[in-house]
């Protein structure tokens, strides 16, 4: 089964009965994303990146095998660049990620939309980022009133976005 079919099968998770089930085990972060990608329901273990207008480390890090994980990017909510292009989300969904919750701006929508891959992002921008790799893998990151931890599960859907506290 290629990564994307994988994807495609894991149980759709509405983010409202998960939080009715499970309550205050559960943050919600309350700063309002888009749903940009071709699967708007999305859920996996959280890799983190901390990183400001250079998308180096999302590059290098979604060409890694992802294992069915969520990438969350701290861009410090900049709409100033674009942190992920459909060239970059192509190969995430190429190395099994699941998908990517970018506190920043994406480019190419149309064809992110297309692709068999979650993503949430604040907008786009067609200015592409620096590539120098400055910026910080899997350490905690905060986005709005929620602390989010590597390996912690994250569940999105078009209602927002839920993690394990
Ligand atoms: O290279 C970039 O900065 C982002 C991009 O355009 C892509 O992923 O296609």
């Amino acid at each position: 089964m290629t990564a994307a079919a994988e994807n495609q099968s894991s149980p759709a998770v509405n983010t409202a009965d998960l939080y009715d089930e499970r309550g205050e085990e559960l943050a919600s972060v309350s700063l309002q994303f888009q749903s940009l990608g071709g699967h708007s329901h999305f859920s996996g273990p959280v890799r983190t990146i901390r990183c400001f207008q250079d998308n180096a480390l999302v590059k290098s890090t979604l060409a890694g095998p992802g294992n069915g994980a969520v990438l969350v990017v701290d861009g410090g909510g900049s709409l100033g660049t674009a942190l992920m292009g459909d060239m970059i989300a192509e190969s995430a969904v190429a190395n099994g990620w699941a998908g990517v919750v970018i506190n920043g701006a994406v480019r190419d929508r149309e064809a992110i939309a297309r692709l068999e891959l979650g993503v949430k992002a604040l907008g786009s921008n067609p200015r592409k980022s620096a590539k120098a790799g400055a910026g910080e893998v899997d350490v905690d990151v905060q986005i709005a009133d929620v602390t989010i931890r590597a390996g912690v599960m994250i569940w999105c859907d078009p209602d927002g976005i839920l993690v394990e506290r």
